[in-house]
């Protein structure tokens, strides 16, 4: 799982510290700008007081003294006061427009940074790592390290306020200074103290807001066979369990920053408590000005903001590590896929070989382990095959045998634990990023299509003239229906292809494949949702029209295998027999067996349709 790496609690502020460098070196002309910003705000604050003093001195008294205010008089003070609030407001709308930007920025820039490494991260990493929990950390974790960036340039920029109130403190005396300043070790202890409380309950909140997303992500997905096979109670009873953990983990959250809020707030007050009684005590003892105690004890509450404002930075510093925790698992996710820089050959169909593959599927055996503690499930073992430019050959096997994850190997969506895939004689590996899928295509066992026209959903933004679509769609038997669809080409599908039947979101799926002109084609039982005569014209056609493409098609029913030159025999992940369709059921008891029963099930769905006809 992303992220579930404790974050050890003494070292949250260091890592706190780097994530702020981090986000820094990324924004610093923004940032730069919002700690300007901050700054003048602060030295404006310092600087009123004086304003005020000085056209107070300068206008107001001489015009009371005179009984009369002069023009110029009237024009200083309106001058001057405005001149303060405009600077003022320069200083609060810089900060909060160019913190803002570095902000969401940042955000933007994170969210993307995830996203690419979703895609660059390989299936096999995917496969370990629920797609709620992604979710959350392109969106909720990502927030949650930036998040700090909207107080952090008022806390930096109001350390000018903290510098001059310390150095003013000093200077009336040094002494008194002393004692009022010892709140800061105090500070800084309680601090230290809140981020070990908030730590571990902030990683826990962040986790649970991930299952949150987790959760109503798979509810929805699943909306269908919830609500068929009536489990809407249940689904809403597993929602309920786990929103309430999140609520009673940001309770706890709560209740711990209630805990030191007070305490951390109450600090610099005590502090000015402490300048007050020894303060007496001096001008007792007649060391020290009633005036000076006075000015020193303001001086102190003029530091009380900036103080606060590091507060509000280090409240939020768990948060952010712990988001940055989990965004930086995903980041430094071992397993991209390294690419070499070959081309495969333009030249027509393109030849397919495995040599002695085989790849495992890492299970997780503990999901609370940390990642790690899986166990290996063979599912493709020590295949060794070749297919000749060209041909068309069928992979059959029962269920589970390891047919998709041959397809997937011949792809390169994941790499083989051992042997290689050679396309055209050159190990995948050494193909360039975006190599294989420009020379082949799969049409996976699950159609996606996308909440766009037909159009988009098969051209996927490549450049493809509508005779070129119309061709693709015609072999995939998909124009009809696409000529009766109200906008023709353009007609939106909807999501996930929603207002179309799953056969005809197949056969979309497959004219996207064929528009590509692959060298490679693999179906991986592609068209199961489509009825057996349109499957064998789909078939046919592709034949006639893709001499120059190699097909390698998942199985599952009689007149698909005799379309094929070849027949591999799958059983167990391991290819147990090859060769022509009558020539394995001559020798292989398995493949005898299943085709015996695909025969068996289409001839009973042929007997239902014909009693049906009748009935009629
Ligand atoms: N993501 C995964 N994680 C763990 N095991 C997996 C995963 N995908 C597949 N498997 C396992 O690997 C084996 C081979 O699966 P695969 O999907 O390749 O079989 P298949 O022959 O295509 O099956 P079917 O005909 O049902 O589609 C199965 O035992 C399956 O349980």
């Amino acid at each position: 799982m992303t992220g579930d790496r404790p974050a050890a609690a003494g070292s949250t502020l260091r890592q706190g510290l780097a994530v702020i460098r981090r986000g820094i070196a990324a924004q610093p002309r923004w940032f730069a700008v919002a700690v300007l910003g901050a700054t003048v705000y602060g030295v404006m604050t310092g600087l009123t007081a004086w304003a005020i003093g000085w056209v107070v001195q300068e206008a107001v008294t001489p015009a009371i003294e005179a009984g009369h205010a002069t023009s110029g008089q009237l024009w200083l003070v309106g001058g001057v006061l405005s001149a303060v609030v405009l600077v003022n407001v320069v200083g609060v709308v810089g900060r909060r427009l160019a913190g803002g930007i570095a902000m969401y920025n940042l955000g933007a820039h994170y969210r993307r940074e995830v996203t690419r490494q979703y895609l660059r991260l390989p299936l096999s990493w995917h496969h370990r790592h629920p797609s709620g929990q992604l979710l959350s950390n392109a969106n909720a974790d990502v927030e949650a390290t930036w998040n700090i960036f909207a107080p952090l340039p008022m806390a930096i920029g109001v350390l000018v306020m903290l510098a001059f109130g310390i150095v003013q403190m000093l200077v009336v005396d040094p002494f008194l200074a002393v004692v009022g300043l010892t709140v800061f070790p105090l500070l800084f202890a309680a601090n230290v103290a809140f981020q070990r409380a908030m730590s571990p309950r902030m990683t826990q909140a962040q986790q649970l807001r991930a299952d949150v997303s987790q959760v109503a992500h798979e509810s929805f997905e699943a909306a269908l066979i919830v609500k068929s096979l009536g489990r809407e109670d249940h689904e809403t009873e597993r929602f309920r369990a786990v929103t309430d953990e999140l609520r009673d983990a940001n309770i706890e959250v709560g209740r711990t920053r209630g805990r030191f809020d007070p305490a951390i707030e109450a600090i610099p007050t005590l502090g000015t408590l402490a300048v007050l009684l020894v303060g007496t005590h001096r001008v007792g003892s007649g060391s020290l000005s009633a005036a000076e105690v006075a000015q020193i004890a303001y001086l102190f509450s003029i530091t009380a903001f900036p103080v606060r404002a590091l507060g509000w930075v280090l409240a939020k510093l768990p948060r952010s590590v712990v988001g940055w925790d989990r965004v930086s698992a995903v980041l430094e996710a071992r397993g991209a896929m390294d690419h070499g820089d070959r081309d495969l050959p333009r030249s027509g169909a393109s030849t397919v070989a495995t040599e002695s593959v085989s790849y495992a599927y890492e299970i997780e055996t503990d999901p609370g382990e940390p990642e790690g503690s899986a166990t290996l499930h063979p599912a493709v073992v020590d295949v060794t095959l070749e297919v000749p430019a060209g041909a068309t050959v069928a992979v059959v096997g029962p269920t589970g045998s390891g047919k998709s994850t041959l397809t997937n190997l011949l792809m390169r969506l994941v790499d083989p634990d051992t042997g290689v895939v050679l396309v055209d004689g050159i190990d995948l590996r050494e193909v360039r990023r975006g190599g294989v899928s420009e020379v082949a295509a799969l049409v996976p066992q699950q159609t996606f299509l996308f909440d766009d026209t037909v159009r988009g959903n098969v051209t996927l933004g490549s450049a493809h003239d509508d005779a070129a679509l119309w061709r693709a769609l015609e072999v995939a038997h998909a124009a009809d229906f696409v000529r009766r669809l109200g906008a023709g080409l353009d007609t939106r599908v909807g999501e996930r292809g929603a207002s179309l039947s799953g056969g005809q979101r197949q056969r979309v799926a497959l004219a996207r494949a064929i528009i590509r002109d692959p060298q490679l084609l693999i179906l991986d039982d592609a068209t199961s949702a489509v009825d057996p005569s349109v499957e064998q014209g789909i078939l046919d056609r592709l034949r006639r029209a893709s001499a120059g493409t190699t097909v390698v098609v998942v199985a599952y029913r009689m007149a698909t295998v005799l379309l094929a030159d070849e027949v591999f025999y799958v059983e167990g992940g391991r290819v147990v027999d090859r060769g022509t369709h009558a020539a394995l059921l001559g020798r292989c008891p398995g493949y005898e067996q299943l085709m015996t029963a695909y025969a068996r099930e289409a001839a009973e769905r042929a007997a239902i349709t014909a009693t049906e006809e009748a009935a009629r």
